[in-house]
């Protein structure tokens, strides 16, 4: 089911939690929503999942306003809240059971969603304890686990694994990459590489304002105008290559990298590729190649760079 955002905005007294933005997620995709404190990540959730209300602008899903009060829109969210407030004096069964109900699953079919849940969720042996006994991992598992048991189209998840220990980081993401292809899921994190593991395409959303939107690749190539190659060369002395490569119509500087000898850092002209110039010299010099690999720019310096302000 896929959502259409259009112009959305929130306004908490003087500020505005969120401005005018406008995105789509299609069914069968990841979409990691990244963003510093206070970017407005939370907030709009709570505007998709119907949490909060919609002041200006519209969320369409599945083709229908939210505002339509006849698109019964949330019996198609599964909604992980950033604290989510579980009873916690309910024994973990029967908050499910309850949640379940509440979301109207069919008696017939309760005891296996919730059986299900318990399993995909790794609660077993916490099943019969108060939530008020869990752990805190555990309490994030619960709601998880309450998250998904109407089997809702649409998933939105308010950083999903906080909390969690690192064997089940690895299992929710599995979980969420798997569901991630026939439902539609939001996720925030402050994790970066929790968006390169499980997200499809990133939207980077600062003072309330998208200031990225695109795949991990997508963004990599925007962020790096210049192609910075980590080259060695053998066989030679340090000072003719620096000035051979600079030499190069296509590269714009070389660094020599320290403590590794003959290894430098050619960055290129914008647009252009020095990876063929810098071939074709070694073989007229009779130098040996023995390392020519392009360097990425990191999620996080791209991260840095859009929301350091
Ligand atoms: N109920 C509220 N009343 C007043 N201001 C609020 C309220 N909820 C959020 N805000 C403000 O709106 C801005 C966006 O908050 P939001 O919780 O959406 O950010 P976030 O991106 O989810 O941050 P974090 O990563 O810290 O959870 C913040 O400046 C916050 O202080």
């Amino acid at each position: 089911m896929d959502i259409q955002i259009e112009k959305l905005t929130k306004t908490y007294g003087p500020q505005r939690a969120v401005n005018n933005i406008s995105f789509d997620v299609k069914t069968g995709e990841v979409l990691g929503f990244l963003g510093p404190n206070g970017a407005g990540k939370s907030t709009t959730m709570k505007m998709i999942t119907g949490y909060i209300g919609i002041e200006e602008g519209d969320i369409r899903i599945g083709g229908k306003s939210v505002t339509d009060p006849e698109s019964n829109f949330k019996q198609h969210i599964g909604y992980l809240p950033e604290n989510n407030p579980l009873y916690l004096d309910m024994p973990v069964i029967d908050y499910l059971a309850f949640c379940a109900s509440l979301q109207g699953v069919e008696k017939t079919k309760l005891n296996s969603r919730i059986r299900e849940m318990i399993g995909l969720c790794g609660l077993n042996r916490e099943k019969h304890k108060k939530i008020g006994e869990l752990s805190k991992g555990y309490r994030q598992r619960v709601a998880l686990a309450q998250a998904m048991i109407h089997n809702p189209e649409i998933l939105v998840l308010d950083e999903p694994t906080t909390g969690l220990d690192p064997n089940q980081i690895i299992e929710i993401r599995k979980l969420i990459r798997d569901l991630g292809k026939e439902k539609t899921v939001i996720l925030s994190t402050h994790i970066l590489p929790e968006v390169e593991a499980t997200c499809d395409r990133i939207l980077i959303i600062n003072r309330g304002e998208i200031v990225a939107n695109g795949t991990p690749e997508t963004l990599r190539k925007q962020a790096q105008d210049n192609e910075v190659l980590r080259v060695r060369i053998e066989d030679a002395e340090a000072g003719k290559i620096i000035k051979s490569l600079n030499a190069l119509d296509t590269v714009q500087d070389v660094d020599p990298i320290q403590r590794e000898e003959n290894v430098f850092e050619v960055q290129s002209v914008a647009q252009q590729s020095s990876k063929r110039n810098i071939f074709n010299l070694c073989v007229e010099k009779k130098w040996v190649l023995t390392e020519l690999t392009p360097l990425e720019t990191k999620l996080e310096d791209i991260f840095r760079n859009l929301t350091v302000n």
